[in-house]
C-alpha cells in the first residue's frame, strides 16, 4: 500500500539517520560504503560495511564518503543517500518530500548533488537544510520567536556553534573538532603513553565508556586491546577516565574556545536572552562525559543536552517540512 509522507535526512559524517513523518526516526546506519574497485559496484552500505572497515582485502574499499564535514567523495555520497531512501521508505511511501540537513561546510555544488540524489531516489521535491537550524528544531526550540537560542551541535566531524533568532542563524562558527577528532586524540595518546597502536572503533569504544572532559566523581577504568610498537605483538592494556581527560584536553578545549568566541560576537540582546535561557547541546559528541559541565564552568552559563541528542538533527529535519515556506524563503 502506498502513502503519502515527508522525509527528513541527516546527512552526517558519522552517520545517516531517516526520519518518516507520523513515524519518527526510521533508520540510523553509520555512513560508510564498500566497493568493489575493479567493478566499482556497491557491496555494502551502512553497518555492514562499517563492519569492514580496515578489514578488507586489495580490492574491496570501506570509505567514509563525508569526512571532515564536507563531502569527501560525491559519487559515493550520492549513491549511499539514495540506498538509504529506498531503505527507509521501501517503495511504500509515494515520492516524498524529502528534506537533507547536510554538514555545514558543503558547497553550493554538492548542495545540488544531494538534492539530485534525493529527487533520483524518488522524492517529488528535495530541500537541503543547514545544521543549527535542524538541530535546534530538533532540540524542541521554537526558532521563530525573537529570541536569541545558542546550539552547540557536536557532531563525527564538525562542531557548529551557533545563535538563531526568528529562524535564521545570527552568529556562527565551525570548527573541524568534534567526535572523530575525540578518537584520534585518545589513539595518539594510548600510542605515545603505551606503544601500542589502537584500531579506529577500539578508540571511539575508550571514549563512549570512560573519556570524559572534566573529573569523573569516580574514577572508571577499562581494558583495550590493540598491538604493541615493541614487539609487534597484540596486547592488552588497562586505561582509566583521568587518563581520558588527559588525552582530550586539546580538542575539548578547542570546542568550548569556539562557544566562547561566539558569545563574544553576539549582539548583547540575544547574549542576554542565551544567558537566560541557557545553550543546548545536540549531537552524539554532547554525549562525552563532562563535556556540558566544562562549558558551562568556562562561560558560567547553563548547559543542557538536548532529550535525543543523536537524533535530534534528523527530527529537526523532519520537522522543519512543516515550515516548509519558511525554508523556501531562506534558500
Ligand atoms: N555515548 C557517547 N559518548 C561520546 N561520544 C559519543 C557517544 N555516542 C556517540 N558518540 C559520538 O558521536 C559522534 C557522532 O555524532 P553524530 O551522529 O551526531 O554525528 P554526525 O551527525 O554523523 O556528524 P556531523 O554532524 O559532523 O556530520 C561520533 O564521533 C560518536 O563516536
Amino acid at each position: 500500500m502506498f502513502f503519502k509522507s515527508d522525509v527528513g535526512i541527516d546527512l552526517g559524517t558519522a552517520s545517516v539517520l531517516v526520519y518518516i513523518k507520523g513515524q519518527g526516526v526510521v533508520l540510523q546506519e553509520p555512513s560508510v560504503v564498500a566497493i568493489d574497485k575493479n567493478t566499482n559496484k556497491l557491496l555494502a552500505v551502512g553497518e555492514e560495511a562499517r563492519r569492514m572497515l580496515g578489514r578488507t582485502p586489495g580490492n574491496i574499499v570501506a570509505i567514509r564518503p563525508l569526512k571532515d564535514g564536507v563531502i569527501s567523495d560525491y559519487e559515493v555520497t550520492q549513491r549511499m543517500l539514495k540506498y538509504f531512501i529506498e531503505k527507509a521508505s521501501g517503495k511504500s511511501i509515494l515520492r516524498p518530500r524529502i528534506v537533507v540537513c547536510v554538514p555545514s561546510g558543503v558547497t553550493e555544488v554538492e548542495k545540488r548533488a544531494v538534492i539530485q540524489a534525493s529527487t533520483q531516489a524518488g522524492g517529488r521535491r528535495a530541500y537541503v537544510i543547514e545544521e543549527p537550524i535542524a538541530a535546534a528544531i530538533g532540540a524542541g526550540i521554537d526558532i521563530t520567536e525573537p529570541n536569541g537560542n545558542m546550539i552547540i551541535d557536536i557532531g563525527g566531524g564538525t562542531t557548529d556553534v551557533a545563535v538563531i533568532s526568528l529562524g535564521g542563524i545570527v552568529v556562527s562558527k565551525s570548527i573541524k573538532v568534534a567526535g572523530d577528532t575525540f578518537d584520534e586524540a585518545i589513539s595518539k595518546y594510548i600510542r605515545k603513553k603505551y606503544n601500542v597502536i589502537i584500531g579506529e572503533r577500539s578508540a571511539e569504544q575508550l571514549k563512549i565508556e570512560i573519556g570524559s572532559a572534566y573529573p569523573r566523581v569516580k574514577e572508571q577504568s577499562t581494558e583495550i586491546r590493540g598491538r604493541c610498537l615493541m614487539t609487534g605483538l597484540p596486547k592488552v592494556i588497562k586505561v582509566n577516565s583521568t587518563e581520558m581527560l588527559e588525552a582530550l584536553e586539546e580538542p575539548v578545549t578547542a570546542i568550548a574556545e569556539a562557544v566562547h568566541s561566539v558569545l563574544e560576537n553576539t549582539p548583547p540582546e540575544l547574549a542576554a536572552d542565551i544567558s537566560d535561557q541557557g545553550m543546548v547541546m545536540t549531537g552524539g559528541g554532547s554525549l562525552l562525559n563532562g563535556l556540558n559541565k566544562l562549558i558551562q564552568d568556562r562561560t558560567g552559563i547553563n548547559v543542557r543536552i538536548a532529550e535525543e541528542p543523536i537524533s535530534c538533527v534528523a527530527i529537526g529535519t523532519g520537522k522543519s517540512l512543516e515550515n516548509i515556506e519558511v525554508l523556501e524563503q531562506n534558500m
